[in-house]
């Protein structure tokens, strides 16, 4: 009982019967069918699935970038799916960080101050030498301080894919939502990106990653394989090590190849 209630306790981030349709197409796209997830507060959750199966959907109706049809999502026991735009806004700002496969940052502003906007807009109280201070130790833990004053075009796509990891860490969110983060990087920056996202796991920051690359799923501690909008298969795969790190990915691949990945 003790034990039921402390996994209780540790949810963090919760969906009931969430389904999501398109009513844009005719007929309308039934996306999501009745989604019951629960996330637990640190973990480094993984969704795949077969192309169209709703992964980036799920995500976006799960942190509230796009509402769902039905069903409802709790956030630190906080409904999101009763909340306004504006507090809804708020919660983003405030407690979720986003990467997504291509970073959007502003052409007219360096990196650092690309990364500091939403810090301060996230904390004004706290003051811009905070957040400064803030940022700046971010970029030193993921070895981007050099770009700090470079235009966002004069990096690497590994280092502008880190310095979005810095944005998305800098408002201290609860949970970090990925998007295909290394869909549009070569093998090496897919690794440094990697390298990056498992010491925010480390920290005890939540993820939940869409990925379709078993590597970079392998880096995960769950897997869920999504299938016409229901989750169709889960698989509890542990903490990432560098020593296990080919061993678990062939498992996860012989466990896709039995779902027909
Ligand atoms: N705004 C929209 N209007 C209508 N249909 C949409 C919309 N967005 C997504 N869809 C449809 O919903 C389905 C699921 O899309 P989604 O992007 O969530 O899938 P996915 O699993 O992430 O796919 P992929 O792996 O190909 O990126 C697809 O059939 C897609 O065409």
């Amino acid at each position: 009982m003790r034990g039921q209630l402390m996994d209780q306790a540790a949810v963090t981030l919760e969906s009931h019967e969430l389904s999501k349709t398109y009513f844009s197409t005719e007929p309308p796209t039934e996306v999501l069918r009745g989604i019951d997830l629960s996330v637990r507060a640190g973990e480094f959750l993984v969704v795949m699935g077969t192309s169209g199966s709703g992964k980036s959907t799920l995500l976006y109706s799960i942190s509230g970038m796009d509402r769902p049809t039905s069903g409802n999502v709790t956030l630190e026991g906080r409904e999101l799916t009763s909340l306004g735009d504006t507090e809804m806004s708020k919660v983003r700002l405030t407690r979720m960080g986003f990467v997504f496969q291509q970073p959007h940052f502003l052409g007219n502003l360096e990196v650092r101050d690309n990364i500091l906007l939403p810090a301060l807009r996230a904390a004004p109280k706290q003051g811009r030498e905070a957040a400064i201070s803030r940022v700046d130790a971010l970029m030193e833990r993921f070895g981007i301080t050099h770009i700090r004053s470079h235009g966002i075009t004069q990096v690497s796509g590994g280092q502008l894919q880190r310095a979005s990891i810095c944005r998305a860490l800098a408002g201290e969110p609860s949970v970090l939502f990925a998007d295909e983060p290394t869909g549009a990087l070569n093998s090496s920056m897919t690794a440094e990106v990697m390298d990056a996202f498992t010491d925010v796991h480390r920290d005890g920051t939540t993820i939940v990653m869409v990925t379709h690359d078993p590597g970079v799923a392998a880096r995960g501690e769950r897997v869920i394989y999504l299938r016409d909008g229901t989750v169709e298969a889960a698989r509890e795969i542990g903490r990432w090590e560098p020593d296990t790190a080919r061993r678990r990915e062939d498992d996860l691949l012989a466990w896709l190849r039995d779902l027909g990945f």
